[in-house]
């Protein structure tokens, strides 16, 4: 043992790396990773200065760390609200694959079956019936579900078309779909203010744009006006074409 290092102190360095690294893989390919790096950078410098006992420097960064503490809650809400909701979502499954995630273990593989979601996004799309459906993949849903009407229902094409049509009571809004549920519809989701979406799309397709840019969900929209089918992923529009193209963007989206 180096002396005047404990076992403890070796406990508490490790856990500290842990927790830095997985804080690491969590903004990893967001801009939260430079603000990140950024908080890495100036908490050595101050370390750095304090045991080289430059005074000056070391007492303003000190300053600059005691309100970094707030600003960093500010910065990085997004990341801290997505780990809130998973720690707080009610679903064990999600959890312990989010956690294999942080904790670096492989992720169990699986499937969700797309075919129901594809088959009914297709017919809405060619009877021109408007829709939006936002699926869930590892982010949970459940705050934006309670802002509809609770379904907790089998994932089913006629159901989801039924949902849809033009008079039935829940056709507006999202309709939210988790695992093998249709968990809520009439959902309100957020409207994105991006200026980078063309003007030809009204509050439906901002409405998906919105959603996935603070969430990783995959959202579906049928255009009431053209039919035309579109994902929309990490606040892009992807126009597609074919079904099979829906259905093999989408199997690989939500695979697990
Ligand atoms: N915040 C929202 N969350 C969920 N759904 C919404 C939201 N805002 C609007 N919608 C849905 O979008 C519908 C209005 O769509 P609008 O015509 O403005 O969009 P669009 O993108 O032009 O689509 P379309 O091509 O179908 O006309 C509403 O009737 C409602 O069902």
């Amino acid at each position: 043992m180096i002396e005047g290092i404990t076992f403890l102190d070796g406990i508490e360095i490790v856990i500290f790396a842990i927790i830095l690294f997985s804080l690491y893989r969590l903004v990893r390919g967001t801009p939260a990773i430079y603000i990140f790096g950024g908080v890495v950078a100036i908490y050595a410098a101050w370390k750095l200065f304090d045991a080289l006992e430059m005074d000056l420097l070391s007492e303003i960064l000190d300053q600059f760390i005691g309100v970094g503490f707030i600003a960093l809650i500010i910065l990085f809400q997004q990341e801290i609200r997505k780990f809130l909701l998973v720690i707080g979502s009610s679903s064990f499954g999600r959890r312990r694959r989010f956690f294999r995630q942080l904790l670096w273990l492989k992720p169990e593989e699986g499937e969700i079956n797309v075919d129901p979601i594809v088959h009914a996004t297709s017919q809405l799309a060619e009877s021109k019936t408007g829709a939006l459906v936002a699926i869930e993949r590892k982010m949970p849903m459940g705050y934006y579900a309670q802002t509809g009407v609770t379904l907790n229902a089998n994932l089913g094409s006629r159901l989801i078309q039924s949902i849809f049509f033009k008079d039935a009571p829940l056709h507006d809004g999202a309709m939210i779909i988790a695992q093998d549920k249709i968990i809520a519809a009439s959902a309100i989701l957020p409207v994105s203010e991006s200026d980078e979406i063309p003007g030809r799309y009204g509050l439906r397709h901002r409405a998906a744009v919105g959603l996935t840019e603070k969430t990783d969900a995959v959202c579906i929209v049928v255009s009431e006006e053209t039919g035309q089918l579109a994902l929309v992923i990490e606040g892009e529009i992807i126009i597609i074409k074919e079904k099979d193209e829906l259905r093999r963007r989408l199997t690989e989206l939500l695979k697990y």
